[in-house]
């Protein structure tokens, strides 16, 4: 049975850095108390921001016991102002102790070959998850959303949507800059605990009211949880919905 979305409204940007915080803290929380560690993927874009704002500062966390991993990454280098993984460095990972290791990044020896370096990073999922060819099931993908609807790197009418035997996938044409990018595929995505979408401003909200309203099959609205599927929402990003889709508040 697929999860019923849940859609929560917040009234700024602000407010969802908070709820954030409380949310994403409590799930590895619970995840740590079950498993002894907390495995997340991020996403790049306005995503990294919006969630290190409060979080960096949360003393109630366990960050050894974290485990990161990208939704999607650019085939750039780590530093390069294009990086996924350089966004969450600066926003998150510079401010908080979690190790080194823990932290999934592209391969660097393979940012020119797209197809190696999603092979490479599938790898190092699986390592990650013990070495098991079962599908790793992450405890939370912190998802975002381009005004597209599209997620991760998945793009609206793009052939990597209907990729269904690998874990990550690789493609040299993406629709948004920089073309050369690897991304988590609809299998793990949706075999995840709980899938979280985090969705700030105006720019997004015919996206929002296509998915959430209309069903449209865009590649965020096709995004299962095995747990929970949650949208955080600011007014801005939510303006175009029904009135009668929102909650409010956790
Ligand atoms: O290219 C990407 O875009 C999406 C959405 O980004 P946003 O800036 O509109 O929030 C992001 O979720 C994805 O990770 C990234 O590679």
């Amino acid at each position: 049975m697929p999860a019923t979305p849940e859609i929560f409204r917040f009234s700024s940007s602000d407010d969802i850095s908070r709820a954030l915080d409380h949310f994403v803290a409590e799930t590895a929380r619970a995840a740590i108390a079950r498993s002894g560690r907390f495995t997340v993927s991020l996403s790049g874009g306005s995503l990294p921001k919006t969630l290190a704002k409060n979080l960096k500062d949360n003393k109630s966390i366990e960050w050894s016991k974290w485990h990161i991993f990208f939704a999607d990454e650019r085939c750039v280098a780590l530093d390069h102002d294009e990086s996924n993984y350089l966004l969450a460095k600066q926003q998150l990972l510079d401010h908080v102790p979690i190790p080194a290791t823990h932290v999934y990044t592209i391969n660097q020896a393979l940012v020119q070959d797209h197809k190696a370096a999603a092979k490479d990073y599938a790898a190092q999922i699986k390592t990650a998850f013990g070495g098991s060819d079962a599908m790793p099931s992450i405890d939370l993908n912190l998802l975002g959303i381009g005004p597209d609807g599209h997620c991760c790197s998945l793009f609206p009418g793009h052939r990597l949507l209907d990729v269904a035997d690998v874990w990550v996938a690789s493609l040299d044409d993406s629709p948004k800059p920089p073309p050369s990018r690897i991304t988590l595929t609809y299998p793990i995505i949706n075999n995840a605990d709980i899938n979280l979408f985090v969705v700030t401003g105006d720019g997004k909200a015919d996206a929002i009211h296509k998915i959430v309203d209309q069903k449209e099959a865009l590649p965020s609205g096709r995004v299962q949880a095995k747990g929970r599927l949650i949208w955080f929402l600011d007014d801005g990003a939510a303006g175009k919905l029904n009135a009668s889709t929102l909650k409010y508040n956790l």
